[in-house]
């Protein structure tokens, strides 16, 4: 959605990138869902796109495996080999998974990645379960019997972004409740909800590449900006993204009153668009028919500053974030990795 200095040939990287990771991360993950009791192990694999709803084999779309090439990536940039990592890639695409699973029924959400949702299908106490039990695989797959020293660490890691990542979902749904919500509290959400994990997975992915203490960090740091920027542009699609592309109903931030950073920005902007957008938010909750349109919403949020607001402010973690990656001791084809996968964030139109 911003514009970015991007090239044919990065953007070819990027999803070679992206591609090289599911196919790494793949046997692995569908080796610890087959471990699964039924029928938690058919309601995941639904999710994963692997089954359809009657649980015969489908090709759907599993997700963007973002996370897991980031793990991929950062141990490359450190040093080491991807296929040494291929632990926590799996472990975090659980917990990524897992959250999915359960914020769609928290949200109510017919439709994710251009198919009914889990909960919509099996129901919410299927979904719910398949949440959990992949919650519980994530722990499992680093405190496997034979792992590397560094295992424990790991989990402590794991567990942490993961108690950020309840956090941040509880205070973006009481958020939902307030009438005033400031920038700086969503903007702490938003650390806890989405970037914790995205800083978690690079961590983990230079922790088991061999990383010293510094590149380490240097590379959560990194993923902290990537995720910042990764939700930003989440919100930004959320009012304005195309659901053909995205897979998800259009505008359905605005109509389920979500307080995502752009409307937050259009709240506090103090503007005459920014107060009517208040008055609707508040006054006029959706109604059978959706109430106020939500064409009517995202002119205001726009008026009021909120959807510029937004792109500068991913723009500026996107800088933090390729600042991260000038001095890293592995090779420099792994740092360039990294960069295109940070200029398809940029560009993410799902
Ligand atoms: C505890 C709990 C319920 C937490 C919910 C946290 C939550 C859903 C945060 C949103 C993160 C986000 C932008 C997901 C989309 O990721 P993506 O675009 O990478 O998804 P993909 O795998 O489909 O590509």
């Amino acid at each position: 959605m911003t514009t970015v200095p991007d090239t044919k040939d990065e953007r070819r990287d990027a999803h070679r990138a992206l591609r090289e990771a599911r196919q790494l991360l793949d046997p692995g993950l569908r080796a610890w869902v087959r471990r699964l009791p039924e029928p938690v192990a058919r309601v995941a694999s639904y999710h994963f796109g692997w089954t359809d709803s009657a649980g015969r084999p489908d090709t759907a779309p599993a997700g963007k495996a973002l996370r897991p090439a980031l793990v991929f990536g950062c141990a490359e940039a450190v040093g080491g080999r991807a296929a040494d990592a291929v632990a926590p890639a799996v472990a975090v695409e659980l917990i990524h998974n897992f959250s999915l699973l359960h914020d769609d029924i928290l949200d109510g959400d017919a439709t994710r990645r251009h198919r009914a949702t889990a909960w919509a299908v099996f129901g919410s106490s299927a979904a719910l379960l398949a949440g959990d039990a992949l919650l519980n695989q994530a722990g499992r797959v680093l405190a496997e019997p034979g792992g590397p020293p560094h295992a424990l660490t790991g989990v402590r890691w794991l567990s942490d972004a993961t108690a950020q990542l309840i956090d941040g979902e509880q205070t973006d749904l009481a958020f939902e409740e307030r009438a005033r919500v400031s920038l700086d509290e969503c903007l702490l959400m938003t650390e806890r909800k989405t970037a914790a994990l995205l800083a978690c997975s690079c961590a983990l992915g230079a922790l088991w590449g061999g990383g010293d203490e510094h590149a380490t960090e240097t590379l959560r740091r990194f993923g902290h900006h990537l995720g910042m920027a990764f939700q930003l542009t989440d919100d930004l699609l959320g009012i304005w993204g195309d659901p053909r592309v995205t897979g998800k109903p259009a505008g359905a931030d605005l109509a389920s009153r979500k307080k995502s950073l752009p409307v937050v920005a259009a709240l506090d902007s103090g503007t005459p668009a920014g107060h009517r957008l208040a008055e609707l938010y508040t006054d006029e909750e959706p109604g059978e028919d959706g109430g106020v349109p939500v064409d009517t919403l995202a002119a205001l949020v726009a008026e009021a500053g909120g959807r510029t607001w937004a792109e500068e402010a991913t723009a500026e973690q996107l800088t933090l974030a390729r600042g991260c990656l000038t001095a890293l001791p592995g090779p420099p084809e792994a740092a360039a990795q990294l960069t295109a996968l940070v200029n398809l964030v940029a560009d993410r139109d799902h």
